[in-house]
């Protein structure tokens, strides 16, 4: 095997992460592991061709013995015991990393994922922040002289580092001549640098795992897990996992999710926006039956979106295991005091539910919100650190339940369509300029929630939708509207900027929102993208 790197100095400190001790580790993991990835991901395709000709799906009957078996998953470790408010975001830029440790939320979930930018230069000072951050050395000072430092007045948030999903490849490392597996590296280079330093001291290292699609995919980091730990004489069951539930078929498939991931499970989380981009994915063409309304229209209080939150803490709390809350998206505006206000109430509404649901803790994406968040988890659990052991037997969820897309009421409209291809824009244009998340109209917008806005004009043309105006949604009707929007960024962002970020973007969305066939993530043609602008 050789692992060759195409650039070694994306940052000036890279020379600390690409070591060859860490870059033969991240080649052993590719060794043993990477070849099991395209056939998870043939996996996926062929149970959505399945859906494609039967949209339905049902608990599967080879794992039955698995949901009515009595087991558990391990204890939380200490340091883990309490997640009331988990605060999201990229670990790099470095301010963000030291604003989000220094935020007063129990856990940091340090993404490498829905909010940052796979560039490789961001990859790399991810990593170096993380590692400064294990060691408690981690500092900033702005071009403004504004300076940075990590509180040593109140504890810091416990890091949670989210890798990318199994499908994002990443092109700077090649393994034997193939690209790398982004999640691989990733993990890879952020265990190999931390694992020892960060188990020393009882805190991880720990993981958020997204996108996952079954069960199988949660067995293969199992595998990764436990090599990595043996690899580097880590006690076993060190590592602990919270996965996210946020595509449709895993919400099939939450205990099996947590079995097999056992010794390293740690919860399970309900990430909405993911959710609701994987049922416009998986029933794209299943009819009008399966269209969600205006994105702005589907609240968590959907029968179809509550069945799948209550399943989730039920089963959970059946394991033993944490039931993470998501993310409101709602984000104050510091300039704006109403704004403000109307977040800090939606998010209060959101996390009330949810705790009062028996969610153990939830996300936040803004430090303004921990305190929303702290303030109506600890009016429910008061001294204690979770609610674990609240069983909900009174859930009782049916696979009809977690697909009943059209009890939802609500309709499609063409300020939806206009926002839809506002926001796939500029979100794209700014995720191109190295920036995984940014607030627009004062809602937070990431991989995730993009993908729902490109994805459901895709199924809006695909299904000629016919939205409350009169209008059908049509192919000339997108163009029309596309160009439109693009014409307005062109007022509001400057000329540089648009040429070399929002025009490809706005070419990039008109592509895969047009063409007949559907492209999975919008990350990967982005990616390309992204690499060959260098
Ligand atoms: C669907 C999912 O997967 S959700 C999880 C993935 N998504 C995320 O993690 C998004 C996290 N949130 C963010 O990235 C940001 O809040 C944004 C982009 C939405 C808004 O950020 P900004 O426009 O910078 O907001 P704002 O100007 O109010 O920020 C004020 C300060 O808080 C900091 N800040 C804002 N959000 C965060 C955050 N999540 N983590 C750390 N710091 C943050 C800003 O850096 C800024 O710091 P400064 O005053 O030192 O310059
Ligand atoms: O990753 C979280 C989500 O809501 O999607």
């Amino acid at each position: 095997m050789t692992i060759e790197v195409s650039d070694h100095a994306p940052t000036p400190r890279a020379a600390e992460i690409l070591t060859p001790e860490a870059l033969a580790f991240v080649e052993q993991l590719h060794d043993r592991f990477a070849g099991r990835v395209p056939g998870l991901l043939e996996r996926r395709a062929e149970r959505r061709e399945q859906l494609a000709r039967n949209p339905r799906l049902d608990f599967l009957p080879e794992t039955a013995e698995i949901r009515a078996g009595d087991w558990t998953v391990p204890e939380p470790p200490a340091a883990l015991a309490d997640r009331r408010v988990e605060i999201t975001g990229p670990a790099s830029p470095t301010k963000m990393a030291i604003n989000a440790l220094n935020s007063g939320a129990k856990v940091w979930l340090a993404d490498l994922e829905d909010a940052s930018t796979p560039s490789w230069f961001n990859v790399i000072d991810a990593i170096t922040n993380l590692s400064d951050a294990a060691r408690g050395d981690l500092s900033f000072t702005s071009g403004e002289g504004k300076e940075y430092r990590l509180r040593t007045d109140a504890p810091l948030a416990l890091v949670v580092v989210r890798p990318r999903g199994w499908h994002l490849p990443e092109h700077h490392v090649t393994v034997n001549g193939e690209t790398a597996v982004g999640a691989l590296v990733d993990f890879g280079l952020h265990f190999f640098h931390n694992a020892r330093v960060l188990s020393d001291k009882g805190e991880g290292p720990f993981y958020y795992l997204p996108k996952m699609e079954s069960h199988l995919e949660a067995r293969l980091w199992n595998d990764i897990f436990t090599f990595a730990e043996e690899a580097l004489e880590i006690p076993a069951g060190t590592v602990r996992a919270t996965m996210l539930i946020e595509t449709i078929t895993a919400a099939f498939e939450m205990d099996e999710m947590l079995y097999e991931l056992r010794p390293h499970a740690s919860g399970l989380n309900a990430g909405r926006w993911d959710y609701l981009f994987s049922i416009i994915k998986n029933f794209r063409d299943a009819g009008a039956s399966f269209e969600l309304p205006d994105r702005a229209q589907v609240a968590m209080t959907a029968p179809f979106m509550r069945a799948y939150t209550e399943l989730l803490v039920q089963t959970c709390h059946k394991r033993g295991a944490f039931a993470m809350g998501g993310m409101a998206a709602v984000i104050p505006n510091r300039r704006e005091p109403e704004v403000t206000e109307q977040a800090f109430q939606k998010v209060r509404d959101d996390k009330s539910r949810e705790a009062n649901d028996g969610f153990d803790g939830s996300w936040v994406a803004h430090p303004d919100l921990v305190p929303v968040c702290a303030e109506i988890f600890d009016g429910v659990l008061g001294d204690r650190p979770n609610q674990i052991d609240r069983q909900r037997p009174d859930v009782d969820v049916q696979a009809a339940d977690l697909i009943d897309i059209s009890s939802l009421q609500g309709t499609a409209t063409m300020v939806g369509l206009r926002t839809n291809l506002y926001v796939a824009v500029a979100y794209t244009a700014v995720w191109l300029s190295g920036n995984g998340a940014v607030a627009i109209h004062n809602l937070m917008e990431d991989a995730a929630t993009a993908e729902i806005s490109r994805s459901q004009v895709w199924q809006q043309v695909h299904n000629g939708t016919v939205l409350e105006s009169g209008e059908t949604v049509t192919r000339e009707l997108v163009e029309h509207v596309l160009d439109e929007e693009l014409d307005r960024l062109h007022g509001e962002v400057a000329v540089d900027a648009y040429e070399r970020y929002y025009a490809p973007a706005g070419e990039l969305v008109r592509t895969i929102v047009l063409s007949e066939e559907y492209t999975d993530f919008l990350t990967l043609p982005a990616y390309d993208l992204l690499t060959k602008q260098g």
